[in-house]
């Protein structure tokens, strides 16, 4: 008999879209593939936190075994494969149609930087208009720079940032609540600081549902207050069973004085759900 996973788990809410990848892997053994590379990447994590290099390695061993983040990517794919529910970036496009309507024809394209990109053949990189920057922490194509996020130097004049920043799946892949609070305040660095605000840029976030549905340290309302704290304001939101989308327009004046620190605080107790959380130092 099919068993059902768990609307509340993590490993529920998987990717989207891209074209359908050669070879494939049943659904069952993507999702699987995907929860065991995120399991072993956190206590990767915490093992070096902790300074045990041996656990540290033996688990370096263990991701290796089943591939390596090589296998990850190549299952993320599989799940964004149209047979599996489709592209983010699909609902970006039609969100920015409304919220930057100057894509009109003739004018400069909007400068993207995709943060954990893995194909430059996405709806947002094939739409006229655009300007796609695409980084991943480990390149498939060579349209995809092989880059870390957290170290790609910050950009000092509008000239250099973007209209748009997105973090499709991405946040979710880091480890551990404080690098998951210093990606998100990173973000506001790479978008535009001394334009005004009728041409404000934004952050695309996505997640898998559960993180914000079924955490026991994070919610809408709180994920909300870290946005509003870094200067976003939301404008848009999708919740479908799997994925939570969001757009943010980032409004620099807004952090005046308003910056606050979150930590590790218990929002919703219960035994079924899961940790995933954002410190905000
Ligand atoms: C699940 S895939 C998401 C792919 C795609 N954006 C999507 O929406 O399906 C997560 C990707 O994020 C990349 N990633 C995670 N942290 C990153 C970082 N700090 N800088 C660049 N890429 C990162 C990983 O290498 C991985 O390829």
């Amino acid at each position: 008999m099919k068993r059902k996973r768990a609307p509340g788990s993590l490993a529920h809410g998987r990717p989207p879209h891209i074209n359908k990848p050669t070879a494939t892997l049943s659904s069952k053994a993507t999702r699987t593939l995907i929860r065991s590379h995120h399991q072993l990447h956190k206590a990767h994590a915490k093992a070096l936190k902790e300074g045990d290099n041996l656990e540290a390695s033996r688990i370096e061993e263990q991701i290796e075994k089943q591939g390596g983040l090589k296998s990850y990517q190549h299952a993320s794919i599989i799940g964004q494969s149209v047979a599996r529910g489709g592209d983010s970036s699909k609902t970006l496009l039609a969100w920015l149609k409304s919220e930057l309507p100057q894509t009109s024809p003739g004018s400069p394209p909007l400068r993207v930087l995709e943060v954990g990109a893995l194909s430059p053949n996405n709806a947002i990189s094939t739409a006229p208009g655009y300007a796609v920057t695409r980084i991943d922490l480990n390149s498939q194509h060579p349209d995809i720079k092989t880059q870390d996020f957290m170290e790609r130097p910050v950009p000092l004049f509008d000239e250099k940032r973007f209209d748009i920043v997105s973090l499709s799946l991405v946040l979710n892949y880091v480890p551990d609540a404080e690098g998951r609070g210093d990606m998100l305040r990173r973000t506001t660095e790479f978008l535009l600081q001394d334009t005004p605000e009728k041409e404000s840029s934004f952050l695309f976030l996505v997640l898998p549902a559960p993180c914000l549905t079924n955490s026991r340290y994070l919610d809408e309302k709180r994920l909300g207050e870290i946005m509003i704290s870094l200067g976003y304001m939301r404008t848009n939101r999708k919740l479908t069973e799997k994925l939570i989308y969001y757009l943010w327009k980032y409004v620099p004046d807004r952090t005046k004085g308003s910056r606050r620190s979150f930590s590790k605080t218990e929002v919703n107790p219960g035994r079924s759900r899961n940790n995933f959380c954002v410190v905000l130092r």
